[in-house]
């Protein structure tokens, strides 16, 4: 029988969960081993992994209502759960998806740009370029079960995957709206798009900060296959098979030599990257445009 290792550093409640866990894995354990080894952050995990050993298949889920938004503690569950899935001779190949309703992830939490010094944005920027280059370098197959909207933060997830499946339904969006947000996207991650989209389409993407409903997005190769939502998982699972047909090693250098360009000018640009981000996100304008866009996603709601 298949076991499904419960992957994850962290559980999201708490040690009933970690019991019943040790029950299904069926380990005797006299103390709720998860909760006695990570009870510090047993309930503010934003990350769901489940490995399965027998298939070499993880899915990561992202489990931060109401829109999976990256703030910091989500970006630290995310690294050191590929950081654990990297290392793990068991781990092939990773899915990552929703289980928020409606959104795949509304990307990074304005919060953490907004009213904050010069040494959070330093903290924030660090952490958020640790996330792209844990996905984009990483050996495994990554495939990107877009489930819901996923805008800027959450389209890089999907762009730095190796195949994106997405929700066949019009009123889910996906692109890199950073612009609309008064903030720029990255260079590290224009790269990963114009490798995706190509020049063109990047630039009329990135300067009119372009949302693509599901079937747009398929149109401009921005994800690879549209299905039924109650599909996407499954279409993810099946296609990773497809990916494990090629053997690891050949995939593996083929991937990194693909990337290589991309990840040695991000490596070698990083620490002023970093500086930058902080020197602009902390300047009045950009608070003044992070705070009136702030105020509109409110006002939708009013
Ligand atoms: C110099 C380099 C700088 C930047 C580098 C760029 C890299 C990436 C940048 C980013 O990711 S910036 C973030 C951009 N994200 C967005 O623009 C998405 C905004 N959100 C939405 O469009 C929608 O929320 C939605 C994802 C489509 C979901 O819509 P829904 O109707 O389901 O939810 P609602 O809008 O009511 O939101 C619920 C709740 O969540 C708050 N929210 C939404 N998104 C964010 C966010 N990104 N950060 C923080 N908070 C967010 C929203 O205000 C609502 O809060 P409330 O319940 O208190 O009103």
């Amino acid at each position: 029988m298949a076991s499904v290792l419960r992957h994850s550093a962290k559980f999201t409640s708490g040690i009933s969960s970690s019991l019943a866990a040790c029950a299904r894995n069926g380990t005797a354990c006299a103390f709720p081993c998860h909760a006695f080894r990570h009870r510090n952050s047993s309930t503010s995990s934003k990350i769901r992994v489940d490995l399965d050993s027998s298939t070499g298949v993880a899915v990561m889920t992202l489990q931060g209502p109401p829109v999976n938004s990256m703030c910091m503690d989500f970006l630290t569950d995310f690294a050191i759960s590929m950081e654990k899935l990297e290392l793990d001779k068991n781990c092939r190949g990773l899915i990552l998806t929703s289980a928020v309703p409606k959104v795949f992830s509304a990307g990074l939490d304005i919060m953490e740009m907004y009213g904050k010094g010069p040494e959070h944005a330093t903290v924030f920027w660090r952490a958020v370029q640790e996330m792209w280059f844990k996905l984009y370098s990483s050996n495994m197959v990554t495939i990107a079960a877009v489930n819901g909207s996923s805008p800027a933060g959450g389209c890089l997830l999907a762009l730095s995957s190796d195949y994106r499946i997405m929700a066949d339904n019009p009123r889910y969006v996906i692109g890199l709206n950073e612009a609309q947000v008064g903030i720029v996207a990255p260079f590290w991650l224009k790269d990963n798009m114009v490798q995706t989209l190509g020049h063109r389409q990047t630039e009329k993407s990135l300067q009119l900060a372009q949302l693509y409903s599901a079937p747009d997005a398929l149109k401009i190769g921005l994800v690879d296959k549209l299905v039924p939502e109650e599909k996407v998982l499954s279409t993810a699972t099946e296609t990773m098979a497809k990916w494990f047909s090629i053997p690891d090693h050949s995939r593996q250098i083929t991937k990194s030599m693909m990337r290589k360009q991309t990840i040695d000018k991000f490596l070698s640009n990083r620490e002023t990257d970093i500086n930058n981000f902080a020197n602009f996100v902390t300047k009045d304008s950009i608070q003044k445009s992070l705070g009136t866009y702030l105020a509109k996603l409110k006002k939708k709601k009013a």
